[in-house]
């Protein structure tokens, strides 16, 4: 049998690093090896269990003396997304990238090592978004005079807005339509902004309570609209893929991968 692939998530104390440290327990094919944190937290040297055992895994502040690991798993920050990705060119290590709401430097930094380690980067790791943003680059293509605004819902401890999902969901609609989201995204309105600019694609963030992760795209006609969503009612969702991209990135050669190199098989099977 091959060895199971060692792991290290950063974020592990958060809402997405609980949920992958619960997914991959029960998975044969990888374990979690290193538990990062932000170095200032005060779980740093906590075991992940209680009730601890001594070798039990605990929180680390940072990748100082981190080896033989195979893939990183980053849900995060912008800063542990970027210290992440330090360790992982330094040790020619694998990174799929969860975290959001990082800007264009980064962004750049990532496109920059996939030359030199394999990086997988989604806003969403759900099937559903990835087969809802196939759908939306449809209609966008097919409707192109109607009116495209994205509404997104999350909890209310969320932080970057509007979601990287919605942002991707745009580029998508917008790319379909020969077109960039840089020259029609409206991200606020108010006051007296004025009638609608054709082709332009508006933005509105709903945040509150436990919500997971809601997306709508409201395409609107004259006399008719169509509105395509994608709820998320469990983080686990998010977690099964991001885990499923690692063991699927950990056999890639160095280059920049996005969810749908990883489920082109089964997207191009639901044809
Ligand atoms: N692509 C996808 O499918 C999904 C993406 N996300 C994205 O994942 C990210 C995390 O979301 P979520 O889990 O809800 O957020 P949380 O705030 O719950 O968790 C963030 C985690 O990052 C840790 N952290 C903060 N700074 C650093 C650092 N410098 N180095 C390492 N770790 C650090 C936090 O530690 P501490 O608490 O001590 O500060 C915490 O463990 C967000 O960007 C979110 O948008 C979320 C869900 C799905
Ligand atoms: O922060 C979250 O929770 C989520 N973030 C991702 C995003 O910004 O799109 C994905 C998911 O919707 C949950």
């Amino acid at each position: 049998m091959n060895q199971a692939l060692r792991i290290a998530i950063s974020g592990a104390s958060g809402r997405m690093g609980s949920a992958l440290i619960a997914r991959s327990r029960g998975d044969r094919r990888l374990r979690v090896q290193r538990a990062v944190i932000d170095a200032r937290s005060e779980l740093v040297g906590h075991p992940l269990q209680q009730p601890a055992t001594p070798d039990s895994l605990r929180y680390s502040n940072g990748w100082e003396g981190a080896s033989d690991l195979d893939v990183v798993i980053d849900f995060s920050t912008p800063a542990g997304l970027s210290a992440a990705l330090d360790y992982c060119l330094a040790d020619g290590v694998p990174l799929v990238v969860g975290t959001t709401g990082y800007d264009a430097a980064l962004r750049d930094r990532l496109d920059a090592a996939s030359e030199r380690i394999a990086v997988l980067q989604a806003a969403n790791f759900s099937l559903g978004v990835a087969v809802l943003q196939r759908l939306l680059r449809d209609a966008a293509r097919a409707l192109p005079e109607w009116d495209l605004e994205i509404v997104e819902a999350h909890h209310g401890r969320k932080e970057d807005a509007p979601s990287g999902t919605a942002i991707a969901l745009g580029e998508a609609a917008a790319k379909a339509r020969g077109t960039t989201l840089e020259e029609q995204a409206v991200y606020a309105r108010e006051g007296h902004p004025g009638p609608r600019r054709q082709g332009e694609i508006g933005f509105a963030v709903v945040r509150g309570g436990d919500i997971v992760g809601e997306h709508t795209a409201l395409l609107a006609g004259k006399g008719e609209r169509l509105e395509l969503i994608h709820r998320a009612t469990d983080r686990g969702i998010f977690a099964r893929g991001a885990l499923e991209a690692a063991v699927w990135l950990a056999a890639q050669p160095p280059g920049r991968y996005g969810i749908a190199d990883m489920l082109e098989g089964r997207l191009r099977s639901a044809d």
